[in-house]
Formats: structure tokens, C-alpha cells, sequence
């Protein structure tokens, strides 16, 4: 069990903060911080504010991803899905929404717009070398297994 800090930011008392609408659901879903309604015509993108700013573990990434709902009945999708918010990131978290159905879409204040999924990122080292492993696959290029 990992602690995340959350932080409701000015202007955003009102806001529920980011919940699992289950015991074991993946993800805790994110709600529209909008002053005003937000309305998406179709092809239409916005960044919706959550109202909060975390603090999370630093082996720890969040992921913010799609509501199948909403995508299957609007079209409404997060177009850099998923996106990442990094563990030194205390900014505001965002959702960057897109319209991909074929009706304008009203985005209102404290509507659930996606989810939250905290992830473990290893910590990685990159290191250069001029010979890798011997390999079967990938000798062909991108794509390819090596095999037929
Ligand atoms: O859906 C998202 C994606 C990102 N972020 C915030 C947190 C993240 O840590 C930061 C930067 O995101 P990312 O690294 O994806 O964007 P970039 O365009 O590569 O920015 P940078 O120049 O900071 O690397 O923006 C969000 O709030 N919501």
C-alpha cells in the first residue's frame, strides 16, 4: 500500500477528490474541475482541470485513462491516452479530452471524465554498448520475429 499526497487546489473546496468506485477497481475516477461547462464539438479537443496536485512515491507513475462509458457512448476519449502524470510532477492534473463522436458533448462541472491508474515504473539505467545479445528476434527490423 503506497500513500499519495492529494491536494485540492484553490477555488476547488467543492470537489470530490478522486475515487474507485469499487474495492478493486483499477483506477479512481477523475472528475471536471470546469467553472463553466465545457462543450466539445466533434473533432473538438480541451484540458479539463481536476482541481488537484499529488505528491505520489517516486517509483510510482499515474496513468490517466479513458472511461470505457463515455468513449462507447460519446466518443469521448483521452487523446494521449494513456497519459502519464511523472512522480516529480506537482502541478495540476489534467485530462486531455477529445470528441471523436458525432454530437457536441457537454463537459459539466464534477462530471466523471476518466480514470486514475497508479502504476510501479523500475527504475531504469540506460547503458550503451556496441554489442547487444545474441538474438533471433528483431535481426529482420521493426516487426519482424526472425521467424516465419
Ligand atoms: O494526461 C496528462 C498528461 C500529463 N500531465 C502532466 C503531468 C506530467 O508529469 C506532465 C508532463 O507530461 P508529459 O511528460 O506527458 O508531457 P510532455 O509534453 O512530454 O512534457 P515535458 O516537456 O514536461 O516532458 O504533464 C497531466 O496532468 N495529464
Amino acid at each position: 500500500m503506497f500513500d499519495v499526497r492529494i491536494k485540492r487546489l484553490p477555488g476547488n473546496e467543492d470537489m470530490p477528490l478522486p475515487v474507485k468506485m469499487s474495492e478493486l477497481a483499477s483506477g479512481f475516477d477523475l472528475y471536471a474541475a470546469v467553472g463553466e461547462p465545457v462543450v466539445l464539438a466533434p473533432g473538438e479537443r480541451a484540458l479539463i482541470p481536476t482541481g488537484f496536485a499529488l505528491a505520489m512515491p517516486g517509483e510510482l507513475e499515474a496513468q490517466i485513462r479513458p472511461r470505457s462509458g463515455l468513449a462507447f457512448k460519446h466518443g469521448i476519449t483521452t487523446l494521449n491516452a494513456p497519459g502519464t502524470v511523472d512522480a516529480d510532477y506537482r502541478g495540476e492534473v489534467k485530462v486531455l479530452l477529445i470528441n471523436h463522436g458525432r454530437e457536441p458533448f457537454t463537459i459539466e462541472r464534477k462530471e466523471r471524465i476518466a480514470q486514475m491508474v497508479f502504476q510501479r515504473v523500475p527504475q531504469i539505467r540506460l547503458v550503451e554498448t556496441d554489442e547487444l545479445d545474441d538474438t533471433v528476434r528483431g535481426v529482420g527490423g521493426f516487426g519482424h520475429t526472425g521467424t516465419k
